[in-house]
């Protein structure tokens, strides 16, 4: 497992300022079936009225892809901010102004699992686009299941890429008579700076294995000591908090049971030696996030503190 440079944390912690970033790279994930949703989205124009763009609530500042604003920019044009049940809302008027500032004049929070704040008065057809796994299709399936009390149309999955094809028309409501296109998801072709690139990854739009699990668990573990969110300590059990992954990784194994014994030869002989999967647990540390367990989250603080403008380089 690659180790990176840690401080062991005492009950007074000093947690790492900055995540080394350097030298680093997240693959870039632009498939054949993005270009050509991206294509197909821009033939199908002519059929929609009126654009939904979705997004991560946690990110609402990063990671938007700005191909859509120059392909499709032409429609009037919904920003969702998706998922706010995970996201840590406490500063939502910041992100409100931030956005209105960059002239995004429509902008809703809305919770797809739970329904939540669904119920908007919108017509005709409509074309919901967005970056991978931010939750357009659920965002179709909650408003046919407000407006019309029937389920699913539109495939739902935790992995990026589950929506391959721009959708034919779906149907969200009777009256007013309202239909959908569900589309797949397109990242921009180059994300703006490598810690962009971190926060996509780690909110699941891009496929994890392309940064790489270990990887994300140690961005991820910086990022809850940076916002002082300790849940994972209780959640796993751990004996505190620290920003060593190694340690942590190696804690969660134990907890889960996903450890093996090998047999290791020394000047005395073999020695039977506990080896922790880290791979396992950083996938149940990610998934623990990703489904809210260790808090809701706001992964652009630091833009919105000031700090740094919206996908620059640091
Ligand atoms: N907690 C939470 N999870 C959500 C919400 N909306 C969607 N999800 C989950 O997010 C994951 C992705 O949802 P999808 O609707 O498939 O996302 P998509 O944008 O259509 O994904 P692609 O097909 O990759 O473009 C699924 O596991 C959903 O259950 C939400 O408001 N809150």
């Amino acid at each position: 497992m690659r180790l990176f440079p840690r401080a062991m944390c005492a009950s007074v912690a000093a947690w790492r300022q900055c995540f080394p970033l350097h030298g680093r790279d997240v693959a870039r994930w632009f498939p054949g079936h993005m270009a050509k949703g991206l294509k197909k989205m821009q033939s199908s124009l002519k059929l929609v009225d009126c654009i939904i763009e979705v997004h991560d609530a946690r990110i609402p500042l990063s990671g938007r892809n700005h191909l859509f604003q120059e392909t499709l920019g032409l429609k009037p044009h919904l920003l969702v901010l998706n998922k706010m049940d995970l996201a840590d809302l406490t500063e939502q008027q910041k992100i409100v102004h931030h956005l209105e500032g960059e002239g995004q004049k429509n902008i809703i929070f809305t919770n797809c699992v739970k329904d939540e704040n669904i119920k908007q008065n919108m017509e005709y057809c409509i074309m919901v686009i967005g970056i991978p796994n931010v939750g357009k299709s659920s965002l179709i399936n909650s408003l046919r299941r407000q407006h019309l009390k029937i389920g699913k149309a539109a495939r739902v999955g935790g992995t990026p890429g589950i929506t391959r094809a721009v959708t034919s028309r779906i149907q969200v409501s009777e009256r007013p008579l309202m239909f959908l296109l569900d589309t797949p998801g397109v990242l921009a072709p180059r994300i703006g700076s490598v810690e962009t690139g971190f926060k996509l990854a780690l909110c699941g739009t891009v496929l994890d294995h392309l940064v790489g699990e270990e990887t994300m668990a140690d961005y991820l573990l910086f990022v809850l000591n940076q916002h002082r969110m300790f849940r994972y300590v209780q959640h796993y059990g751990l004996s505190g908090a620290s920003d060593d992954v190694e340690h942590v990784l190696k804690s969660i194994a134990v907890r889960l049971g996903r450890t093996r014994k090998v047999k290791v030869l020394t000047g005395t002989g073999d020695v039977n030696v506990i080896q922790p999967n880290y791979a396992a647990a950083a996938r149940d540390f990610l998934q623990a996030f990703r489904s809210g367990l260790l808090g809701p989250v706001m992964l652009d603080r630091d833009i919105l503190q000031g700090c740094l403008p919206a996908d620059s380089e640091p």
